[in-house]
């Protein structure tokens, strides 16, 4: 059993998912946010929170986390600085504004918040940093606030981790169905979650489901 997925396996089970399994993304997409949200909920309490989103589905996870985040107490605030057409991420963000969760595009004042959720790139990252997230990332790194990353940190290699020395360093990684090869090198609080893997896709792809219990989306495992 592998416990670490490469970039191209992981983009094979999400295809798989949503292929032959009969998922659709809103699914995948709305389990993996709360399951961000409900770990966030186990690590910190409510409080001032920026969920920065990137351009693809691991910002849409942001989007979809800092809904659950409001009604779990949270006052969330989500900066998504790149425009989008994509019809997800345009209802996401409403359902956001009609929570009254501030979505904003200009660069927020990072001292103001308490936690920063890193909704940036996920297992799709490939080469260096792009504007703006380039600066984006620089700011959050010196704002030296706690971070929390989704799936990836953002601007680390998926498979070989932060080789360059300019991605994020969260206190918290939050692995979506399974951890993927860059996670060895994490040594920070780390949780899984993406509750929706059916056992004979894990053991097709020869990778481990964690010991979820009871009704938990998501589970700590150091
Ligand atoms: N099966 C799963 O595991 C699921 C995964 N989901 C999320 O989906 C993520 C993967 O989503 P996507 O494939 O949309 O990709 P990402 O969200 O990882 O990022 C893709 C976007 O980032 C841009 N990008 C890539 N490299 C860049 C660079 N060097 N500089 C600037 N921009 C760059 C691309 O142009 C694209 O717009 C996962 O990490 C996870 O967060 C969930 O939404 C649903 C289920
Ligand atoms: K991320």
């Amino acid at each position: 059993m592998q416990k670490y997925l490469s970039q191209e396996v992981s983009r094979l089970v999400d295809e798989r998912l949503m292929s032959e399994l009969g998922f659709s993304i809103d699914q995948l997409m709305e389990l993996a946010g709360l399951s961000v949200a409900e770990s966030i909920t186990k690590e910190f309490p409510p409080c001032k929170v920026l969920v920065v989103c990137g351009p693809g589905n691991n910002g849409g996870d942001g989007l979809v986390a800092a809904r659950h985040l409001k009604h779990f107490g949270y006052l969330p605030t989500v900066f998504y600085p790149k425009s989008t057409t994509n019809q997800l991420y345009l209802r996401l963000i409403t359902q956001c504004n009609t929570l009254t969760i501030p979505v904003i595009n200009s660069t927020p004042f990072y001292t103001e918040f308490d936690l920063i959720v890193d909704g940036i790139f996920g297992f799709s990252f490939k080469g260096d940093i792009r504007a703006p997230f380039d600066g984006i990332i620089r700011d959050i790194k010196n704002s030296q606030k706690p971070l929390v990353s989704i799936d990836i940190p953002s601007g680390w290699d998926v498979e070989q981790g932060n080789v360059t020395g300019f991605g994020l360093e969260p206190q918290m990684l939050i692995s979506l169905t399974a951890a993927k090869q860059c996670a060895q090198f994490f040594k920070g609080i780390h949780y899984i979650g993406g509750r929706f893997v059916p056992p004979s896709l894990a053991q097709e792809f020869n990778f481990e489901v964690p010991p979820y219990s009871g009704s938990n989306q998501s589970i700590k495992i150091s």
